[in-house]
């Protein structure tokens, strides 16, 4: 036997698909091949910049592991490209590095998206300046009037209300320049991120999802967006961000110019303000966060709640989610006046510090006003910095708390989304496609970066490239069988569980298998698998006698329809619903109501209000099953698929219904490689073959006269099924 090492995701060297899968697999599964574990930031690339303070959310989420591969299996033929340098080996011993987490927000991307706005860039910096300048200046002029007034200077009032009136009219004309410009900068920067951030959840393996509720995944793109937001719209007013940060490096300098003495003086105390202030704030970061924590609980039950409504409807659970949501409200007022506490204190702190300031600069400046070392206009200017100095620090230092915030949802965006659980085949065929426009419209300019799409995590694109795709795979699946040989599985998060174990079952090319077996056997765990929701932990599944795997993902969701028992529908029309089958394509409304006559649906829906154009509501809920199942039907008649996964879609259906549905099925069924998995076994009667799922295994298999006649554990659960009827 042969053994290579092959360093897996190394530029240059080409795995099989097997080894590839084989290997990711492998590293994802730290738990039983985990030699050493290393925070991402080790692993992470000199490049790749995190925007982030502390790495501790990120490392407990985003370890990559160095694996030990040891790939064993049937040899493949080669998926070798460019020459056919690598040969495959019968079995692969290989040390690999699993795929290296990619952050998504980096300051480089950051820093990419912000400079496609140069000109803009360019006009906020100029603008800057004239705004510092303007405000700047007013109190040297402010000084200059106390002169006039006093009459210590001969200057004409006039002339010096001119000068004051054009600083009076530059500094908000900049002002407004420069807002809407960083402005305009960021929402853009924002729109970008947005869509990378959607595009990575999107892409993410179905694992992720079953990781994450829904709700966090909905904060990442509002509330930990919002916070990175926030660091430009919240803090482009004067005494704010960059204005607040150049007024004080311009204040000081200007201190020191009108009189070295002071300067010093009011430099130290207002350098103890801003420690002060700084200090006192992080001492309050807890209570900001619990504040923040007991708001995104609030959104969890009230989420929870009203999605639920029908549940909690018939259980009469009405009180019980008032008081869950009351005490969310206690513990978020709570914190909210523990907050209001820190920041009364943050408020007079700084204003003490001012008085200080004030207090210092009356005596040191009155001494040497009356001892003639300055003039009354020069200590009037002070006046007028002391506030300018004092409210640009505080404002800095919030700038910095909102900076730090930022920092804070920018790692949680990152430490989700590190990339250790992207599904590289699945993000490789959406790039190809929407570089291929396969996609009708530009909606997909925001999702490009330079031209080009953000950089999809992983490296396996030269090996994803030899993936069969478009009409081959139709072919292949229209034209053989889908073999499931010795597949073994356990969920991701479960991995101790075995739920198939050893599943050896074929799909002859169109014909009808239905699976059957008592609940929890791993029925719609094998829809999942021929899904390529999840792939075999071993074993493979193959399609007219090639390896599932080597298929594109894209290319074997467009052959594979599947029908459940609740279709979810989108909140859109009935017709937008059924075209909805072929996304990626102008579907006419012909088309539609073709699909729909054929899934007997056409005649309710012409009844309904609007017709075709009748909204579903959300997730279809105005609607019955029946009308669900049958837009259902007529969706995936439309898809025209050649492989068709009917998972209990009549079991919740009246007897009127189901007719009505099993007439639509039967339609749709003609001609496809058909699985059918139903509890009710008299609606599998009449398949090819039945197979008898028990234990994560296939326990028999024939059809119904053959397994009647076996009496064995088919036949005792028709006859438990017959008792119950009778
Ligand atoms: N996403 C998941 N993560 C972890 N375990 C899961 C997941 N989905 C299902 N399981 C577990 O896998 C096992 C098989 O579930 P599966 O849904 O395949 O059974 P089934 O035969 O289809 O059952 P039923 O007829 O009740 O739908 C069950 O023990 C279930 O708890």
């Amino acid at each position: 036997m042969a053994f290579a090492t092959l360093p897996l995701l190394q530029p240059g060297k080409l795995l099989t698909v097997r080894q590839y899968h084989n290997a990711q697999r492998r590293s994802s599964n730290n738990q039983s091949h985990k030699l050493c574990v290393f925070p991402s930031s080790v692993l992470s690339g000199s490049n790749e910049f995190r925007l982030g303070l502390r790495p501790r959310i990120s490392e407990r989420l985003s370890y990559a592991t160095i694996a030990s591969a040891n790939v064993t299996g049937p040899a493949y033929d080669a998926f070798v490209s460019e020459g056919n340098e690598f040969k495959v080996e019968d079995s692969v011993d290989s040390t690999t590095v699993a795929a290296q987490p990619t952050y998504l927000i980096s300051w480089g991307l950051l820093w990419k998206l912000v400079s496609r706005h140069k000109l803009r860039l360019l006009l906020c910096i100029l603008t800057l300046v004239g705004c510092t300048t303007c405000s700047l200046t007013m109190p040297i002029y402010s000084g200059g009037l106390f002169e006039v007034l006093t009459g210590r200077s001969s200057e004409p009032l006039l002339e010096l209300l001119c000068r004051i009136g054009v600083l009076y009219t530059l500094e908000p004309i900049c002002t407004v320049i420069y807002i809407v410009n960083m402005n305009a900068i960021w929402e853009k920067v924002m729109s970008s991120l947005r869509a990378q951030i959607f595009q990575r959840v999107l892409i993410q393996k179905v694992e992720f999802f079953d990781r994450y509720k829904v709700g966090e995944l909905t904060a990442l793109l509002t509330s930990d967006l919002g916070s990175l937001k926030n660091i430009v719209s919240e803090n482009i007013s004067r005494d704010r961000g960059f204005r607040a940060l150049s007024e004080i490096i311009g204040t000081i300098c200007l201190l020191f110019v009108l009189s070295p003495q002071l300067a010093p003086i009011l430099g130290i105390l207002m350098l103890l303000v801003s420690t002060l202030v700084a200090v006192y704030k992080r001492t309050t970061v807890n209570v900001f966060k619990a504040h923040g924590m007991a708001q995104a609980s609030i959104a969890d039950c009230v989420n929870e709640t009203f999605s639920a409504i029908r549940t909690v409807r018939s259980f009469n659970g009405e009180k019980r989610q008032m008081s869950m949501f009351s005490r969310q409200v206690f513990e978020y007022e709570n914190s909210g006046l523990k907050l209001g506490y820190f920041k009364s204190i943050n408020e007079s702190l700084t204003r003490i510090a001012v008085y200080i300031a004030l207090m210092a600069l009356y005596y040191l400046g009155g001494n040497k006003v009356k001892a003639g070392e300055l003039s009354v206009g020069t200590v009037a200017s002070f006046i007028g910095y002391t506030f300018i100095l004092t409210f640009a620090v505080q404002g800095l230092v919030n700038t910095f708390g909102d900076l730090r915030v930022a920092f804070a949802a920018t790692e949680r965006i990152n430490s989700v989304l590190s990339g250790a659980e992207v599904d590289e085949a699945l993000a490789f065929a959406l790039e190809k496609d929407i570089k291929q426009k396969k996609t009708p419209g530009n909606d997909f300019d925001i999702f490009l970066i330079n031209g080009s799409e953000s950089k999809t995590p992983g490296s396996g694109k030269r090996f994803m490239s030899s993936l069969k795709s478009g009409s081959s795979v139709r072919s292949l699946a229209a034209s053989g069988d889908i073999c499931l040989q010795d597949v073994h599985f356990s969920y991701p998060l479960r991995p101790d569980v075995k739920v198939l174990d050893g599943v050896n079952l074929t799909l002859r090319r169109g014909t009808v298998t239905a699976l059957v077996g008592s609940s929890g056997a791993g029925k719609s765990t094998i829809v999942q698998l021929l899904a390529r929701f999840y792939e075999p932990t071993s074993g493979c599944i193959t399609v007219a006698g090639e390896d599932l795997r080597t298929f594109d993902k894209s290319e074997w969701a467009r052959v594979v329809s599947i029908v459940n028992q609740e279709p979810v529908l989108f909140s859109m029309s009935v017709g937008e619903n059924i075209a909805y089958g072929l996304p990626d394509e102008y579907v006419s409304r012909n088309d539609v109501i073709k699909a729909a006559k054929a899934a007997n649906a056409h005649d309710f829906i012409v009844s309904l209000p609007q017709g075709y154009d009748t909204p579903v509501g959300e997730r279809g809920g105005m609607l019955s099953g029946g009308q669900r199942q049958r837009i259902a039907i007529a969706r995936a008649l439309l898809k025209n698929a050649p492989v068709l996964i009917l998972d209990e879609a009549t079991s919740a259906l009246d007897t009127v219904s189901e007719k009505l549905v099993q007439k639509a099925l039967n339609h749709l069924m003609n001609g496809r490689t058909t699985l059918v998995i139903a509890h009710r076994l008299s609606t599998v009667q009449n398949a090819d073959q039945i197979a008898l799922c028990s234990d994560g295994k296939i326990a028999e298999l024939g059809t119904h006269s053959e397994l009647l006649n076996k009496n064995g554990q088919y036949a005792s659960l028709v006859g438990t099924q017959r008792l119950a009827f009778e």
